[in-house]
């Protein structure tokens, strides 16, 4: 390059043209010196040159400032332009909330139409009040009615579309609130834009203005470059690089303009989409405003046709409302004349109906007083039942007290006779003849012609042949009712085979004795004290045969059974293993005894077709809870049918026979043993001595009562057995067991003990020898005249007792 400079020959191609060199001097002194100042002038240009490096790179780095500011710029503006867009897009969804303002303006009109036609209504039915009462079938009052109604629902109606109006007016104004928020938001956003529009623009212009004052700089530079580049290519260069550079950012410059321009452009686009968007909401609101109009000219049209309607419906009630005014005419006539009845019936209503409201008020008098009578009667009847009660409970202590007296002045051991009938096993002839007859006036006597001497004993009662079951059972049914107080009973049937102990004890199906009548009779006293007082009856069976105790409704009644004491120290006797039943109607009484006699032995004699060889014992006992007190009772009942105490000589019995005729009158001689001990109040009982009398202790001893029913045959064959049991039936009558006393009256003991003696037929068994001694105080009775007068003979013959 070739840069031509005032002065420039001086370096220009280097040649001298030969000076002398006294002048060459200064001009080299010059040069060196203008060389200095050339070095300095291009250290400064040198430092010029980086000052303005540093200031372009600063400008550079501003201007990318300002073109990364300008793109943040451009890019809120972008997003608050879509923001304007999308909230524009929504205020048009919401305008379609114009159907709401539709919505609201049909509600208002048809409000009004309602108004009027309830306005309408009304005056109709001012209209029919004022006319005269009607009847209450006729049209006019049904219509009447109708109009009511129709009334009361416009009434309704007009209610519910003014709340719904209210609603949607207060949602109208919401939304028209929003929309002017919303208007004004955009407002203030346009206003926002525009003034940062003139902020930018402004900004640009004064970048241009720095530009183009950057660029009318340079010129001074220049000449210092081109002078440096006289001398330095380096300097050259580096001016080369500066231009460059400049010329880069210039280009970026015009980059950054073209920027500038898109996004004024782009703010161009975006005013004219709001214009356009502003045009369309103008738009909506005029086609608002059209449908409104249209709207508004409907309802006038559906108006007219609405009273178009009610004019016509108004003529033809009209019509009708004229022949309904005929009806009634003649109905009123009707109602002249009905109305004097119709008065008398008022007047007749009006009294029931006092007198009905009047009834309650009289019933409830009426009941409360009836109550209270009902009341007083039920206290008083009250406090009679328990005064009766009172006496009654008075009243049986006082019955159990006599019935106990009465027992005591008995006797505690009663001896009853009975004489069977003539059976046809006695046969004919003078062996079947009648050998006993009884005392009219005296009840208690009978008379036995033995051998042709008349021999009397005296005991409590005799029954004659003729004497029924009840009767019998009359006699002992106070000892039963005893049991039931608590006491121990014992009756048992005494007599030879044959002589009826069996038939007075169970009796027939059709005629009972004693055991079924006590049964029963215990039932019915324990059903009557069932108010005051818990009882069980429970029954046992049992025999005793050739001394060995046997369980009759035992399983096994083989199996011999024990007597025992009572483990728990009280003295009482008890059978361990004996069954007892318990029973509460006749139904179980008959199933016991059934069961009884099957298991019962029987064995056929000679001196009866059929006769029992055991003595059998119905135990009944009678445990009672007093409800009041707690007390408790118990008493027994044994029911005795004792075997047959015929002799054995007589009865021609041998072997086996003899042997159970032996036992029969051991255990029997053992019975007469204990009562004449009982009797002389001998210190030692022998209950022991027979399984009879031991089983049957605690119902001989004590103020236990006892009753032997002797039972004796009438015949003549038969008069020694007679005599032996009836002898045997007036020694035990004259034993006492309690605190009574009771003395045999010795009628004709002489001729008895004659009779006895020479009979031959009274043995006496070594065990029964005793029955009373002198040495005890007690009158010497018959009885021991007679053990006497056989010890005398040394006859050891046996006899019952
Ligand atoms: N009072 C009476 N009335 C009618 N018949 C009776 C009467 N007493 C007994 N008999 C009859 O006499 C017969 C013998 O009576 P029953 O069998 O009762 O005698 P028994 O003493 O029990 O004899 P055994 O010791 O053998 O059992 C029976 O046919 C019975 O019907």
């Amino acid at each position: 390059m070739n840069v031509e400079k005032p002065g420039g020959r001086l370096f220009g191609g280097g040649k001298c043209s030969g000076l002398p060199g006294a002048r060459q001097l200064p001009m080299i002194q010059k040069m060196v010196e203008s060389m200095a100042q050339l070095q300095e002038e291009k250290g400064r240009l040198q430092e010029q040159l980086m000052a303005l490096q540093r200031k372009l790179t600063l400008r550079e780095n501003d201007q990318q400032t300002v073109s990364t500011q300008l793109q943040a710029q451009v890019e809120n503006l972008k997003d608050k332009l879509i923001g304007q867009v999308q909230e524009v897009n929504r205020l048009r969804s919401e305008l379609g909330g114009t159907d709401l303002e539709k919505h609201r303006d049909l509600l208002m009109v048809e409000n009004e139409r309602l108004r009027q036609d309830m306005k309408r209504c009304e005056a109709e039915l001012q209209e029919l009040r004022a006319r005269p009462p009607p009847c209450p079938d006729c049209e006019h009052s049904k219509e009447s009615a109708q109009l009511r109604e129709k009334l009361a629902q416009l009434q309704v109606e007009t209610e519910e579309n003014k709340g719904r109006l209210a609603e949607l007016d207060l949602e109208v104004q919401q939304k028209t609130n929003r929309l002017a928020e919303v208007e004004l938001r955009l407002k203030d956003s346009l206003a926002e834009k525009a003034e940062e529009e003139e902020r930018l623009s402004r900004r640009l212009r004064d970048s241009q203005e720095t530009i183009a004052t950057l660029k009318a700089q340079p010129q001074p530079i220049k000449y210092i470059i081109k002078t440096v580049e006289v001398d330095s290519s380096k300097t050259k260069q580096a001016l080369c690089e500066t231009q460059a550079r400049n010329q880069y950012l210039q280009e970026q410059v015009g980059m950054q303009r073209q920027v500038l321009k898109e996004m004024e452009q782009q703010l161009q686009n975006s005013q004219q989409t709001m214009a356009q968007l502003k045009a369309q909401i103008m738009m909506y609101e005029s086609e608002l405003e059209r449908a409104h109009g249209q709207m508004l000219e409907e309802m006038q049209t559906m108006e007219e046709d609405k009273n178009r309607a009610i004019e016509e419906a108004f003529a033809r009630a009209q019509v009708e409302m004229k022949a309904v005014h005929e009806n009634l005419a003649g109905v009123r006539t009707n109602l002249l004349t009905l109305q004097p009845a119709l008065r008398t019936l008022t007047n007749d209503y009006n009294g029931l109906k006092r007198q009905v409201r009047d009834f309650p008020l009289l019933l409830q008098e009426a009941l409360r007083s009836a109550r209270a009578e009902i009341g007083q009667a039920i206290e008083e009847v009250n406090s009679t039942n328990r005064e009766l009660l009172r006496k009654y409970r008075r009243e049986l202590q006082l019955r159990k007290k006599c019935h106990n007296e009465l027992v005591r002045l008995k006797g505690n051991i009663r001896v009853i006779g009975r004489v069977r009938p003539v059976t046809k096993e006695d046969g004919d002839g003078p062996e079947a003849s009648n050998a006993v007859t009884f005392d009219s006036d005296d009840d208690a006597v009978i008379h036995l012609l033995h051998k042709g001497k008349p021999v009397s004993f005296e005991l409590d009662k005799v029954f004659p042949p003729h004497a029924t079951q009840q009767d019998v059972f009359q006699e002992v049914q106070a000892l039963i009712t005893s049991c039931i107080d608590g006491y121990n009973v014992c009756i048992f049937a005494y007599g030879q085979t044959g002589a009826g102990k069996t038939y007075t004890m169970e009796g027939t199906i059709e005629n009972p004795g004693i055991n079924q009548r006590a049964l029963q009779l215990l039932f019915s006293e324990v059903q009557e004290k069932a108010s005051d007082w818990e009882y069980t009856i429970t029954v046992s069976v049992a025999e005793i045969y050739n001394e060995a105790l046997r369980d009759l409704l035992g399983k096994e009644p083989q199996e011999k059974l024990e007597i025992k004491l009572c483990p728990d120290g009280s003295g009482q006797l008890y059978v361990p293993g004996l069954t007892e039943f318990k029973v509460q109607s006749v139904e179980d009484i008959n199933r016991v005894f059934e069961f009884g006699h099957t298991n019962r032995t029987t064995e056929f004699t000679n001196l009866n077709e059929h006769s029992s060889r055991s003595h059998a014992l119905l135990i009944i006992t009678v445990r009672g809870t007093d409800y009041s007190t707690g007390l408790r009772t118990t008493g027994k009942l044994n029911l005795v049918d004792l075997a047959g105490s015929e002799r054995v000589g007589k009865s021609g019995a041998e072997g086996s026979r003899l042997r159970e005729a032996q036992y029969i009158n051991k255990s029997l001689s053992a019975l007469g043993d204990v009562i004449s001990a009982l009797r002389s109040r001998q210190g030692h009982v022998p209950f022991r001595n027979s399984k009879l009398t031991y089983l049957l202790q605690d119902s001989l001893s004590g103020d236990s009562k006892t009753l032997m029913l002797v039972q004796v045959s009438p015949v003549e064959k038969n008069t020694s057995e007679t005599l032996c049991s009836l002898k045997f039936a007036e020694r035990v009558r004259s034993v006492e067991l309690g605190p009574g006393s009771r003395r045999a009256e010795l009628m004709s003991w002489s001729s008895q003990e004659h009779l006895e003696f020479d009979g031959g037929s009274v043995q006496t068994p070594s065990s029964a020898r005793s029955y009373s001694s002198s040495s005890t105080g007690a009158p010497i009775s018959r009885s021991s005249s007679i053990r006497r007068k056989l010890q005398t003979s040394g006859k050891t013959k046996p006899v019952p007792v």
